[in-house]
């Protein structure tokens, strides 16, 4: 495994502190770690220009210092969906200047993080998405849950959609960020039941944290790099109907 992407359920779930967390898990294991927030909105202008607080918070946990450019390579300033950024600074998002950062990072450090941008299906332009990252990098997925009221429709429709985007779930990460929810282990066992790849643990909610705080929560080895591709979800079943002059069809349907 030479690095791992990280999405979430929303923007504002907790992707960056799982990110951090993960890093400085796999660093205190031994390898060298880099992380990478490839696309970025809601970024300061600055002495060296744009600059994004994820992107900057990655780059400082680094297991060496990278060139900004490489850990950012699009960032905007308006704090609005990416594709509405890039278009009004009549930018391109193109995955080839992505990808070539990324080995670029990759060849730096043992492991590389790579945080996406909001939430799984992001629009990056016209015809790219957040979605398409992790498949032109080769990178297994990590899906950090928000816990929230709404958090398990939302990780559902989020694995749903990895699996039906080609991408590969290999764990997923519960971030509590309401301290005050309802019912919170009986969520957390539902979600269990129903996600189809290994908890990686449970983040409280914390003041504050630093990485190495939040590395003690998280557990980087039980990802499950063979994931199974059998939906937990559903399952697809086939039955065989035959009509009077439409002749014998297949029907799958949802279990
Ligand atoms: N477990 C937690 N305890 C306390 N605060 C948290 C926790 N998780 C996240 N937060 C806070 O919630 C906010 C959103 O978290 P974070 O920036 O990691 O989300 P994100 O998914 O990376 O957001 P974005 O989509 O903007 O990149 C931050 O202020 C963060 O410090
Ligand atoms: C600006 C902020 N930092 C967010 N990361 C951007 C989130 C974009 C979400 C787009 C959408 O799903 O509506
Ligand atoms: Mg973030």
């Amino acid at each position: 495994m030479h690095g791992l992407f990280v999405t979430g359920t929303d923007t504002g779930c907790g992707k960056t502190e799982i990110s951090l967390g993960l890093m400085a898990a796999m660093q205190a294991s031994g390898p060298s770690v880099l992380g990478m927030k490839p696309v970025a909105s809601g970024c300061a202008h600055g002495p060296d220009g744009l600059r994004n607080d994820d992107a900057m918070r990655l780059r400082a946990q680094g297991s060496t210092e990278a060139p900004y450019g490489l850990v950012n390579p699009y960032a905007f300033a308006p704090p609005v969906a990416p594709h509405i950024a890039a278009g009004e600074a009549g930018v391109e998002i193109r995955l080839p200047a992505i990808e070539q950062a990324y080995r670029t990072l990759a060849g730096e450090a043992d492991r590389v993080i790579v945080e996406g941008v909001g939430g799984w299906r992001v629009p990056l332009g016209p015809k790219l998405f957040v979605s398409d990252i992790p498949k032109a990098l080769g990178l297994p997925v990590i899906l950090v849950v928000g816990l929230k009221l709404g958090c398990i429709n939302h990780a559902l429709l989020t694995v749903e959609s990895i699996q039906c985007t080609g991408g590969v779930l290999v764990g997923w990460v519960a971030n509590q960020l309401d301290p005050t929810m309802l019912s919170r282990d009986a969520n957390l066992a539902t979600l269990a039941a129903l996600v189809d790849a290994p908890c990686l643990g449970v983040l409280p909610w914390l003041e504050a944290p630093t990485p190495s705080e939040l590395a003690g929560y998280l557990h980087p080895e039980l990802i499950d790099l063979q994931p199974r591709h059998t939906a937990k979800l559903a399952t697809a079943q086939t039955r065989t109907e035959t009509r009077p002059g439409a002749g014998t069809r297949t029907i799958k349907r949802r279990a």
